[in-house]
C-alpha cells in the first residue's frame, strides 16, 4: 500500500506536485498517467525518498521510506534504468545490491533467469541495450522479493516479447497480493496491464478510478451507415438535447457517429420508420480517448 497525503513538491516557483492524496492498494496493478510534466516522476522520487516533499506525506506500508530498515525488501524500484554503471557486469551490480541487504547468490541467479538475462549476466552493462537494462532494473526491483513495486516506464526500450513479458510478470506480481505501481504513455498497454489510473495534470490528480470505470466515462459512440441517414439523424435527436452526433470522416452524408443513446435505440427508431441501416456498431471508448479528452486541459508542453 502507498499512501500519499497532501503530498507537495515545489521546484522554485514551479509546483511539481501540488497538494496530491491517493491510495495505491494491494492486489492490483495501478497506472500512473499523466502528459510530461504531469508530476510522476516527482511523485515516485518522493515516494522512495529520493526528494523531500515541500509539504504532506507519502508512506509505503504505513512507514515513510527512510523509516523503511530494509528498503529492498519492501520496495522495489524502477526509475531510472540506465543508472548503473556501465563497467560492471549485471551480475556483479545485482551482488552489490544484494550485499547491502543480506540477499544470497541463489535470489540473484533467481531474478537473472526470471528477467532472461542468463546468457548477458556476465557482460559489462555498458554495452547492454535498452532493452537489457530494462531487464535489469527489474532484475534489481524484483532481487529482495517486495511486496510493493514502482516502476517508471518500465517497457521502454523493449521489444514486443519483452512487452508481453512485463505484462505478465505485473500481472502476476499484483496476483499475489503486491502493490504494483507503473507509469507509461502507451496507452494500449496500460489498458491490458492496470486495473486502476491515477491521471496527474500539472501536478494535480485529476482522475482516481477503477480502469473500467475511467474508459467507460470516455466518448462510447455508436457508428450509424444508412442511405437515409439525415432522416434518422434528425428522428432520434427529437426530444434529446443530450445526444451528440458528428458526420463520419467519409463525408458522404450517408452515416453519423452519435453519443448519448444506445444501438439497440437508433435500430428501434430505425425500425419504426422504416429506414434502411447499412451499419451499426457499438465503438466502446478505449483508455487513450479517455485519457485524452481528460489530460487536454492540463498538457504542459503542447503542440501549437
Ligand atoms: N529537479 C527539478 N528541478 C526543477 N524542476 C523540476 C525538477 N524535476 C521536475 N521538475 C519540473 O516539475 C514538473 C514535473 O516533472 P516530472 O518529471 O515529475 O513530470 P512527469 O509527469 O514525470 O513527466 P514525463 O512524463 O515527461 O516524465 C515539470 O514541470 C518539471 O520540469
Amino acid at each position: 500500500m502507498i499512501e500519499a497525503r497532501g503530498l507537495t513538491k515545489h521546484y522554485g516557483a514551479k509546483k511539481a506536485v501540488d497538494n496530491v492524496s491517493f491510495t495505491i492498494k494491494p492486489g492490483q496493478v495501478t497506472g500512473f498517467l499523466g502528459p510530461n510534466g504531469a508530476g510522476k516522476s516527482t511523485s515516485m522520487r518522493l515516494m522512495v525518498g529520493l526528494d523531500k516533499p515541500s509539504a504532506g506525506t507519502v508512506t509505503v506500508n504505513g512507514e515513510r521510506y527512510s523509516g523503511l530498515r530494509a528498503p529492498l525488501a519492501e520496495i522495489g524500484v524502477l526509475l531510472d534504468a540506465k543508472g548503473v554503471h556501465p563497467g560492471r557486469s549485471a551480475r556483479s551490480h545485482l551482488r552489490a545490491l544484494a550485499a547491502t541487504h543480506g540477499i544470497s547468490d541463489a535470489r540473484v541467479n533467481e531474478v537473472i533467469e526470471l528477467t532472461g538475462l542468463e546468457s548477458v549476466a556476465n557482460k559489462r552493462v555498458g554495452g547492454f541495450s535498452l532493452g537489457m537494462g530494462q531487464r535489469l532494473g527489474i532484475a534489481a526491483a524484483l532481487l529482495g522479493d517486495p511486496k510493493v513495486l514502482i516502476l517508471d516506464e518500465p517497457v521502454n526500450g523493449l521489444d514486443p516479447d519483452g512487452v508481453l513479458w512485463v505484462r505478465n510478470l505485473l500481472r502476476h506480481l499484483a496476483s499475489e497480493g503486491r502493490t504494483v505501481l507503473l507509469s507509461s504513455h502507451l496507452m494500449s498497454e496500460m489498458a491490458q496491464t492496470a486495473d486502476h489510473v491515477i491521471v496527474l495534470g500539472r501536478g494535480r490528480v485529476v482522475a482516481d478510478a477503477p480502469i473500467s470505470d475511467f474508459v467507460g466515462n470516455g466518448t462510447a459512440r455508436v457508428t450509424v451507415r444508412s442511405p437515409q441517414a439525415a432522416e434518422l439523424a434528425s428522428l432520434v435527436m427529437t426530444g434529446r438535447p443530450d445526444i451528440d452526433l458528428q458526420p463520419l470522416d467519409r463525408g458522404d452524408g450517408q452515416g453519423f457517429s452519435a453519443a448519448g443513446l444506445t444501438a439497440a435505440e437508433i435500430g428501434e427508431v430505425a425500425a419504426v420508420n422504416g429506414i434502411v441501416l447499412h451499419e451499426l456498431t457499438p465503438v466502446t471508448g478505449s483508455l487513450e480517448d479517455a485519457y485524452l479528452q481528460l489530460t487536454r486541459d492540463e498538457l504542459e508542453y503542447a503542440a501549437g
